[in-house]
């Protein structure tokens, strides 16, 4: 079986340093190249953090990057505005994408969506390759149906960059596939401080919390009459990521249009 080969972008980063040792390790996976925000004609064994063994070239423009390396798959971790921005130009060159950056809107993913389709290119966006994150929206989903009333507590680190996070939206969007909209608690409630009650997409509530000592965690809280069901997950690292962006790796190569969530590719 062929290599598949890789272009990450965003080496340096908590993820995608994390990435590179699981690219070295798989031995049907190959490092093609790195897109980084400077170090442009450096070698990525290199980079702070890098293995010492990874032959690749870094370039600090993902365009000029496909154009001279020969690749099979794009792996963004960056940061929101970057991660739109490389999705957009890797499906103009047909090149399949795996997208773990967060912080997309469903305006993107409709034109994204649009944009795969019309280039007949597949591409993956997970907002978490954590398998037992995916358990958990799958299990608040199942749950929803029994126990309407929700609000969702996502934790992460002080450096994240998007509210809520992609993880907490995904868990909406699931839920509001099996839900009536409703509004939650009592109809004249009011919100003496802004933004106490959190983030609202169809009456589900969304709390955001950042703190250093955090890594990525999410409760999503049911109440019933007399009962209460909370559904958890906690990431303690970001090799709990890792099993999922291979799995999203190898799929993709068979994958047709956008698919936005690793629950669409698990068995
Ligand atoms: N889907 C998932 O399971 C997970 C997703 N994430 C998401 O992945 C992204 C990265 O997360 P972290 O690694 O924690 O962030 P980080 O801040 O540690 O790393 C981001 C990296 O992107 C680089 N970067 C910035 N501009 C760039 C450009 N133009 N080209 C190439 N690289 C560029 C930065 O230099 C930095 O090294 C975030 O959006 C985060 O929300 C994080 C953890 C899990
Ligand atoms: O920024 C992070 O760290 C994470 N981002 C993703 C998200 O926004 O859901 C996935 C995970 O929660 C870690």
């Amino acid at each position: 079986m062929d290599k598949i080969k890789i272009i990450l972008a965003g080496p340096r980063g908590k993820m995608g340093t994390e990435a590179l040792k699981m690219i070295e390790a798989a031995s049907h996976f190959e490092l093609a190249a790195a897109v980084d925000s400077k170090n442009d004609g450096v070698q990525v064994k290199d980079l702070q953090g890098a293995p010492v063994s990874m032959e690749a070239p870094v370039y600090d423009d993902l365009e000029r990057c496909i154009q001279s390396v020969e690749a099979d798959v794009l792996v963004d971790l960056t940061r929101p505005d970057i991660g739109k921005k490389h999705l957009e130009i890797a499906l103009n060159h047909g090149l399949r994408t795996v997208i773990g950056t967060t912080g997309f809107s469903n305006e993107d993913l409709e034109r994204l969506t649009e944009l795969a389709q019309e280039k007949n290119t597949g591409a993956i966006i997970a907002p978490n390759f954590a398998i037992g994150a995916i358990l958990m929206m799958k299990f608040s989903q199942m749950a929803a149906k029994y126990l309407p009333d929700i609000e969702i507590i996502e934790k992460h680190h002080d450096q994240k960059l998007d509210a809520p996070s992609g993880t907490a939206l995904k868990t909406a969007q699931l839920i509001t596939e099996v839900r009536e909209e409703k509004r939650q608690g009592h109809p004249d409630e009011n919100e003496d401080l802004q933004g106490a009650r959190g983030a609202e997409l169809q009456g589900i509530r969304i709390h955001s919390v950042r703190l250093p000592g955090l890594v990525a965690h999410q409760e999503v809280m049911f109440g019933g009459e007399g009962q209460l069901l909370t559904i958890r997950h906690d990431s303690m690292n970001r090799a709990s990521f890792m099993p999922g962006v291979k799995m999203a790796v190898e799929s993709v190569m068979n994958v047709e249009g956008l698919v936005y969530g690793l629950e669409n590719i698990m068995e």
